[in-house]
């Protein structure tokens, strides 16, 4: 499949007239993972949700392949992780999960020992960190071109944050992956490039030393 590239740019949000986001520059084609870091409060999500649609703003440029995008869930372009549980209770994982996963993708995700596991319970039967690792399996294997990630790694232990890594790797192959998670060490273990975002602005970052030179983190 031809490369796409996803390009978000000019993002104006306010919230009752304080500026969230105002310098955004953001792209990510498939074949890529993209990190995106950023202290509590400076507009991760926010920005996620813009480029999902679902967080109308003041202004936004979200294309593909040079193809305006107004809302991103239309058509399965993108698939957004949120950052808290979306899935409803009370409905069979597997009931839930078959209409959710790109048909292409059914066998490796039935493979996967957290489906295996849970196919039949109900999301209220899982635990929290079972729970989260299934809705990120669920939008990692969904139709969608590009995935956002808002928090993939918060719940789950060290072994599963790592077989997350895999999946999302072997995903990236024919996706672009954008994911945001304070776990910074696991964003930037897996990501091939890293987005910093300070003061409403993104920003490259090269190295783990520009994340302290960006105040994100402490000097050892
Ligand atoms: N609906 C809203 N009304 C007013 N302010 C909001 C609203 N939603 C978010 N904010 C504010 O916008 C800012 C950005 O929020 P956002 O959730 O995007 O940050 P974040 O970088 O994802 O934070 P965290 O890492 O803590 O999850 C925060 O200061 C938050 O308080």
């Amino acid at each position: 499949m031809p490369s796409q590239t996803l390009k978000v740019d000019s993002v104006q949000l306010e919230f009752d007239g304080r500026k969230i986001l105002q310098d955004i520059y953001l792209d990510c084609s498939t074949g890529e993972v993209v990190g995106l870091l950023g202290r509590n409060g400076c507009g991760k999500s926010s920005l996620l949700r813009i480029i999902f649609g679902s967080l109308s703003c003041g202004y936004k440029h979200v294309s593909i392949n040079g193809q305006h995008i107004i809302k991103g869930y239309h058509n399965n372009r993108i698939a957004y992780l949120p950052q808290h549980n979306y899935l409803p209770s009370g409905i069979k994982i597997q009931k839930l999960a078959k209409p959710f996963i790109d048909p292409l993708l059914w066998s490796d995700f039935n493979d996967q020992p957290a489906y295996q596991q849970h196919q039949h319970k109900t999301v209220g039967q899982l635990s929290g960190g079972e729970l989260r690792q299934l809705e990120t399996l669920m939008i990692v294997y969904s139709c969608a071109d590009f995935i956002l990630l808002d928090e993939p790694f918060t719940h789950i232990s060290p072994v599963q944050a790592d077989d997350l890594k895999i999946m999302m790797e072997k995903s990236a192959k024919t996706k672009g992956i954008i994911v945001t998670d304070h776990q910074y060490y696991n964003v930037l273990d897996v990501s091939d490039r890293i987005i910093l975002l300070n003061n409403g602005c993104t920003r490259p970052v090269k190295d783990a030393a520009d994340l302290v030179t960006y105040n994100y983190l402490n000097k050892k």
